[in-house]
């Protein structure tokens, strides 16, 4: 089981000066989507070159021309790229195809779907890296997390790995990790902690134990 720490309301350069508080904390860093926003790929370019020991993930939620946008995200370092699990199934063929030819891995985000188990069993199939269930800010608000879809994902998916992101922090992350997804994603559980680097020790030693 890994951890990824989420960045997505800080600058590209605040962004590696935090990464140097838990660097030795996360398997895996991503380049939140409103920060590619801001700064374009470069954001996952200044990350990837400021922690070449790390996984850079661009969170680019990708619904169309996927070829391409994976052909770019790779070219400035991104390690793992997201794509929406709504897309058409043509554009997740042209993710995977693309990622292949550079060694890179695709991360398909299940936000917004409805039917998890159906799109899951589907995308099992076109050889996705990562199948992740994700609530997202806006759902979040309403009370909502993503602990059930996660369940409902590792019945039915049987060749990709499982991924769980959504407001997980150090009080919930036990939960998650009952459940054993692959891949840990905490966002601000980390970056809006009063002590960041303990509690991403902290985070770290949970999923590690589980
Ligand atoms: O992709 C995202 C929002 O769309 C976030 O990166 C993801 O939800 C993790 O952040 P948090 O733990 O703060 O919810």
């Amino acid at each position: 089981m890994e951890l990824q720490l989420a960045i997505d309301l800080l600058t590209a350069d605040e962004a590696v000066e935090f990464v140097k508080k838990v660097e030795d904390h996360v398997d895996i860093v991503e380049i939140g989507t409103p920060v590619i926003i801001n700064e374009g790929l470069n954001a996952v370019k200044k990350m990837k070159d400021a922690f070449p020991q790390l996984k850079v993930l661009a969170d680019l939620k990708i619904m169309d021309a996927a070829g391409y946008e994976v052909m770019k995200a790779s070219e400035a370092g991104a390690d793992l790229i997201t794509i929406l699990g709504a897309a058409e199934d043509e554009s997740i063929r042209g993710a995977v195809q693309e990622a292949k030819k550079h060694n890179k891995k695709i991360l398909v985000d299940m936000i917004a779907v409805k039917d998890i188990a159906t799109r899951a069993q589907e995308l099992d199939k076109l050889d996705v890296d990562y199948i992740c269930v994700h609530t997202g800010y806006d759902l979040q608000a309403e009370g909502q997390n993503p602990f059930e879809d996660l369940k409902t994902i590792k019945r039915v998916v049987k060749n990709a790995k499982t991924a769980v992101a959504g407001g997980i922090k150090l009080d919930t992350v036990k939960e998650v990790i009952a459940a054993k997804p692959d891949l840990v994603i905490v966002g601000g559980g980390i970056t809006n902690a009063e002590q960041p680097t303990e509690t991403a020790a902290s985070i770290q030693q949970a999923v590690q134990q589980g």
